[in-house]
């Protein structure tokens, strides 16, 4: 049995497969993010380390015993920066600050490098910036990083002791050589930043460490390997069978993101589509990001007093698909694909007497569907073909959103068994790799289909008004709203 630990925004998941992929065991804990300032977005990394705990220690213990290897899948980019002591020196830095908005122009003005090498936009998003902004405004605690983790890097750190991170999380801190899968010394030299502060790379299906005994005392595991494993992406791909070229997902975590796994580094820095090393040796990926997906599902609930995300489908299912004029344009942290504008904020357009909840509610699901479409226009105008999406992330779990994502982005949505954890099952898998051997094709297999949802036809051209007039919005709303 191999156990995959997903280090999500949201929350950890942690999930037991046995050798066919059938999930044996399962656990969670959640995460809150802090939002200290305008543009800011953190966590503590000690939180990670208890979720974490809480989340395997949530699993049957009989089921514990038997894992024979882990593997780490984790939200990409955070920042986490640790002192000559291997301690935190601050809140890591999370993928949706936009803080370090001007430190991106500023590092695009020094080198190109970044788009070539890198294979990117410079976006507050990623790692580099975020380093970049430390150094200018926080010299005191830049002058004492000893090493740049990222988030399931960090929980590695703590389980292994080994400072260790794969290829596809370690391309999204834009220090990568991405088509060479190598740290770049000319990419970190333009932060004042040295390989020496970087963890060792290793392939998602390797074998990076050990799990320290202490540990495997208190989590009740033996003293297994664990693997590379994966950003949480690249992860959600290996978990549902997007290994090989044109094959593609889209997942509804507090992000949502479109991945299409590549069998080339395929950089297409206009129009801020990103392009990774995949977990998998010898693959690449690109994907369109979107920084505010499922979270403002849980946003709105808040707002109009929904006990959660169940209550709040219910209301938008009330409401009724394109019934009313309400448009949601879902920027609450900024968007990266394709506006690369970490400043703008969201919006409620075409409010009207008639207003209530729970056509917000439904204007919510509308919108965020409608920035996913914006993000497809932009793969496919690049030459990327995307015949369907597995569908995984927190947000599979309601069919009824699934119609409406599907008529916005008139593409068929596929569903699979498991695929609300699949950064965690695609741990699981590599783990299994690593110690079992097999190839990606063998064992990422896809996990059964628990349904499918073709695009309705009707409710794609009724959509159709409201995704113009969401187009032609950003525009003019992004100068309105700027957050600095
Ligand atoms: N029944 C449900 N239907 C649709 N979405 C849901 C449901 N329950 C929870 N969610 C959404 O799942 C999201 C969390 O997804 P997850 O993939 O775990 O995110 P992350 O990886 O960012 O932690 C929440 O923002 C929540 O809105
Ligand atoms: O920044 C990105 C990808 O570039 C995000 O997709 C993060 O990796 C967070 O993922 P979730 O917590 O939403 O799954």
């Amino acid at each position: 049995m191999f156990l995959g630990i997903d280090i999500g925004t949201s929350g950890v998941k942690a999930v037991v497969l046995d050798t066919h992929g059938a999930v044996v065991g399962q656990g969670v804990a959640a995460l809150t993010v802090q939002r200290p300032h305008p543009l800011w977005s953190e966590q503590d990394p000690e939180d990670w380390w208890k979720a974490t705990t809480a989340a395997v220690l949530a699993i049957d213990p009989e089921v514990r015993r038997s894992v024979r290897g882990i593997g780490l899948a984790g939200q990409m980019h955070g920042a986490t920066l640790l002192g000559a002591n291997d301690k935190p020196l601050r809140s890591a830095i999370l993928w949706n600050d936009g803080r370090s908005f001007a430190e991106c122009a500023a590092l695009e003005e020094t080198t190109g490098d970044f788009r070539t090498i890198g294979g990117n936009i410079v976006m507050p998003g990623f790692t580099a910036p975020k380093l970049e902004w430390v150094r200018r405004h926080e010299p005191e605690i830049f002058a004492q990083v000893a090493t740049v983790l990222l988030p399931k890097d960090y929980v590695r750190l703590r389980m292994t002791g080994e400072k260790a991170s794969d290829m596809s999380d370690s391309a999204g801190t834009l220090w990568l050589d991405v088509a060479g899968r190598r740290w770049s010394e000319t990419l970190l030299a333009a932060c004042g930043l040295t390989q020496a502060q970087m963890p060792r790379l290793v392939e998602g299906t390797d074998v990076a460490g050990t799990l320290r005994a202490d540990i495997a005392e208190a989590w009740g595991i033996p003293q297994v390997p664990v693997a590379g494993g994966a950003g949480d992406n690249a992860g959600g791909a290996a978990g549902v069978g997007v290994v090989t070229d044109g094959k593609a997902l889209l997942s509804l975590g507090t992000s949502g993101v479109i991945f299409v796994a590549n069998d080339a580094f395929r950089p297409n820095p206009a129009r801020a589509v990103h392009a990774f090393c995949h977990c998998l040796p010898d693959m690449w990926h690109q994907m369109s990001v979107h920084l505010s997906a499922a979270s403002c599902i849980d946003w709105v609930a808040r707002l109009t007093g929904a006990s959660g995300a169940a209550e709040l489908f219910q209301r938008a299912e009330a409401a009724g698909a394109a019934n009313g004029p309400e448009i949601f344009l879902p920027y609450l942290s900024g968007e990266r694909t394709p506006h690369n504008d970490a400043q703008v904020r969201g919006a409620f357009i075409g409010l009207d007497n008639d207003t209530d909840a729970n056509r917000l509610a439904q204007a919510v699901l509308e919108g965020v569907a409608f920035a996913l479409a914006d993000g497809l226009d932009v793969l496919r105008e690049a030459g990327t073909e995307v015949a369907e999406l597995a569908v995984i992330g927190g947000g599979a779990r309601s069919h009824y959103w699934g119609e409406t994502l599907a008529a916005a982005m008139d593409v068929p949505l596929v569903y699979l068994q498991g695929g609300e954890v699949g950064p965690a099952l695609g741990a699981a898998r590599l783990a299994q790799i690593a110690v079992d051997g097999g190839t990606p094709a063998e064992v990422c297999v896809a996990p059964p289909v628990s349904h499918r949802i073709a695009p309705n036809a009707e409710l794609v051209r009724r959509l159709a008004p409201k995704k113009a007039t969401f187009k032609a919005a950003y525009s003019r709303i992004s100068p309105l709203t700027a957050s600095n």
